[in-house]
């Protein structure tokens, strides 16, 4: 909805802009009123920005953009209606003047409004593809999609009315009236379809205390005093004066190559494609670098690639600087909107927003006024360097400049918000693009067997381990009984940390998730790895998927993340086999109750939490089942262990170079004792078949045994 109303706010500027040159005569005046229109549309920013932003963080979201929309349907719709009524082209131009000074107006408070509210929309994980998808439809398809409507319009209606359309067929006023009804659409949308936009009642009673001119004051204070967002308008104004620049001496540097009009179209086009790539191949590329970084970096890309502009000889060279300064500015646009929705607090984000809108809109305008005017009064002079026939113009000292200027915003933006200061750039940078494994799988032939339970509350892992461990140790065998998280001594410690007495503070999910990992990494170190390679059979309550399911989908921590940091604090040690008992959670926790004692943190969650981390287990022994047995924990007791020691005797079998290999086992579990590698994860974690998880609405409610 919000890429049609984009639509139809391009469509509108330039169908304000052509309607108006189309009410006068000659081509100064026509010239002039199109100028003027545009210029109207973008001037108000600067008068109105300010107050902008506190309306978005002191007034329900929901209503202030119905309420400007409503008002901008009935400001679109009344500019074709003044010409329709018979009034002269001097009060049809004079009124969209007014008009479009009125529209640019509230949709200074409309913007703000939606920036802010979109990010309570979506969820964290979500916000950068959402934005991807943004940012692609309002400047890479929509300008496009609006000019090629407006001229097949206007190719269409002229067609029909063999070129003497009636006033209200103008395809300009077609244009306006499109653009009116977006509006009210999109009132209509936000009005009864999206009423999660309204802040909540304490969000907007702590706002209405406060005074508008001490709200204002506040959002300066915070922009200025918080390192994060003065990086990032820093950055994002120093790319717009940098774009500004390149679009103020566009055609002169067209000139310059000797290629004339194309050669400026042309750059102008491979801007745009450079654009559409850093938008939407960056995140791809760069996978799991830190957004911040990313931010920074991309800014010193897209200002080099300005300097190479500068100097390029030819037009081909000229072409790959333009697609380059694209590219980075894309990147440098996602990052920072994805920064901006996601790390800013929802209180003040609406005065950030306005910050950033007002700001940019300054920069560019005075950046593409001022670098006009000097390239056009500096001129150009050619001079032969070797046959180079390269050409020194200020149009070239203006790019440099340009490139210099944006290098050291972006460098300065980078360092103000550096997340990972200490860590080498491009080391950090290459070991995103490669996929990062952390730290290398840590090298280790285990000897031994690794068998892991899984599964809910009062699922019967504690049970079945106890079964299977006395039925192994009968057959004379070395079998090592543990658990996640408390196995250890510093375990201990940090399991009453976690699970706690009633009443304890609980950790938030991030704390929570790294809690487990460090007691994983001290339980793999002292425990796991030295019993799997001495030969034991490990049998372990609980393992990493604990953590995807319960911190991943339960807490909704990206599943992918979690992951990462499983198999950083294991080593990438997998187990071979996953026992996943799997129970419907009401019958699980009335187990636990049954057993009597006082409900942990975890156990006190509700039973949609509980659910979620149920189909989590699942969706991960879909995922891989050759690794995992999954049973259902409500048969009795015996049955259970009878399959589970199966299972494990087949495993044993296979090891000992037995004669019935299971069918299904992976080829690592059946290779002999005591030369057999670790279960694969030699490259890394595999969080591709987890990321799916981080959304509880892709977790399949049927049970796939
Ligand atoms: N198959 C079963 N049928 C009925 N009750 C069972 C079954 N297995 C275990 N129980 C009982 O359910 C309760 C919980 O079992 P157990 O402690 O083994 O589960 P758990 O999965 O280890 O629990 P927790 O998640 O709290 O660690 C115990 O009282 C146990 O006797
Ligand atoms: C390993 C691990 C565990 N948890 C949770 C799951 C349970 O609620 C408790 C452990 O209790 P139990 O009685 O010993 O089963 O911790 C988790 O959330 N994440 C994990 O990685």
């Amino acid at each position: 909805m919000l890429g049609a109303a984009s639509f139809g706010d391009w469509f509108g500027l330039l169908a304000t802009s052509v309607f108006a040159a189309s009410q006068v005569e000659g081509s100064t005046a026509k010239g002039a009123a199109f100028g003027t229109v545009i210029a109207i549309r973008l001037l108000p920013a600067l008068v109105l920005g300010p107050i902008a932003g506190v309306f978005a963080d002191r007034f329900d979201r929901r209503w202030t953009m119905v309420i400007c929309d409503v008002l901008r349907f009935l400001l679109f719709a009344s500019i074709p209606l003044v010409a329709v009524l018979g009034a002269s082209g001097a009060v049809v131009v004079g009124w969209a003047t007014i008009a479009t000074f009125l529209i640019e107006s509230i949709t200074l408070l409309w913007i703000p409004a939606k920036e802010a509210a979109v990010p309570n929309l979506i969820p964290r994980a979500r916000l950068e593809a959402a934005n991807q998808l943004t940012l692609i439809t309002t400047y890479g398809l929509t300008p496009v999609v609006a000019a090629t409507v407006l001229a097949a319009l206007d190719g269409v209606v002229r067609a029909a009315t063999g070129g003497a359309a009636p006033d209200w067929a103008e395809p300009a006023q077609l244009a306006l009236w499109f653009n009116a009804l977006s509006r009210l659409a999109t009132a209509v949308v936000v009005a009864f379809g999206i009423r999660e936009i309204s802040q909540g009642p304490a969000a907007q009673r702590g706002q209405t205390e406060q005074s508008m001119l001490r709200q204002f004051k506040d959002g300066w204070r915070f922009i200025g005093q918080t390192p994060l967002v003065r990086g990032l308008v820093l950055g994002i104004f120093g790319a717009f004066a940098g774009g500004g620049i390149v679009i103020g001496t566009a055609r002169f540097f067209a000139n310059s190559l000797g290629a004339g009009d194309a050669a400026f179209y042309l750059l102008f086009g491979a801007i745009f494609i450079g654009l559409s790539i850093g938008i939407g191949l960056g995140p791809m590329i760069v996978k799991e670098m830190s957004r911040r970084r990313w931010f920074g970096m991309s800014i010193v890309l897209a200002s080099a690639a300005v300097m190479t502009l500068a100097f390029a000889i030819h037009l081909s060279m000229a072409m790959v600087g333009a697609v380059l300064v694209g590219a980075g500015a894309g990147m440098a646009f996602l990052a920072g909107t994805t920064l901006l929705g996601g790390e800013i607090a929802d209180e003040v984000r609406g005065r950030v927003f306005a910050v950033v809108q007002i700001g940019t809109r300054l920069v560019l305008i005075l950046a593409i006024a001022l670098s006009s005017l000097l390239a056009g009064v500096g001129g150009s002079r050619r001079f032969e360097v070797v046959n180079l026939g390269i050409s020194i113009s200020s149009t070239r000292l203006l790019l440099l400049a340009a490139g210099l200027a944006g290098i050291f915003a972006g460098v300065s933006a980078f360092r103000q918000m550096d997340d990972k200061k200490g860590v080498p750039v491009l080391a950090d940078l290459w070991g995103s693009v490669r996929g990062r494994p952390l730290t290398p799988t840590e090298p280790f032939s285990s000897a031994g067997l690794f068998v892991v339970f899984e599964g809910g509350e009062g699922a019967g892992k504690s049970t079945q381990l106890a079964l299977l461990a006395a039925r192994l140790r009968d057959q004379g065998r070395d079998v090592v009984v543990t658990r996640e998280p408390g196995a250890t001594g510093v375990g201990e410690r940090i399991r009453s940390l976690l699970l706690g007495q009633p009443g304890s503070e609980v950790p938030s999910p991030r704390a929570e998730a790294l809690l487990y990992a460090a007691d994983r990494a001290h339980h793999v170190a002292t425990v796991v790895r030295p019993a799997l390679a001495r030969g034991a059979v490990v049998t372990s309550d609980r393992y990493v998927d604990s953590s995807l399911a319960y911190q991943g989908v339960g807490r909704t921590l990206p599943v992918d993340e979690v992951s990462w940091l499983s198999s950083w604090a294991t080593g990438g040690l997998k187990p071979d086999l996953v026992v996943l008992l799997d129970i419907d959670p009401n019958t699980g926790l009335s187990r636990v109750a049954a057993r009597g004692g006082v409900s942990d943190h975890l156990e006190a969650e509700s039973v949609s939490f509980h659910e979620r981390v149920r189909y989590a287990f699942l969706d991960l022994a879909a995922a891989d089942p050759r690794r995992y047995l999954v049973l259902d924990a409500a048969r009795p007791t015996d049955e259970i262990a009878d399959e589970v020691a199966r299972r494990v005797a087949e495993l044993l079998g296979a090891q000992a170079g037995g004669p019935n290999p299971p069918a299904a086992s992976e080829s690592t579990a059946t290779a002999p004792a005591a030369s057999r590698p670790n279960p694969p994860s030699a490259s890394g974690p595999d969080t591709a078949v987890h990321s799916e998880l981080s959304d509880p609405k892709l977790v399949t409610m049927e049970r796939r045994t």
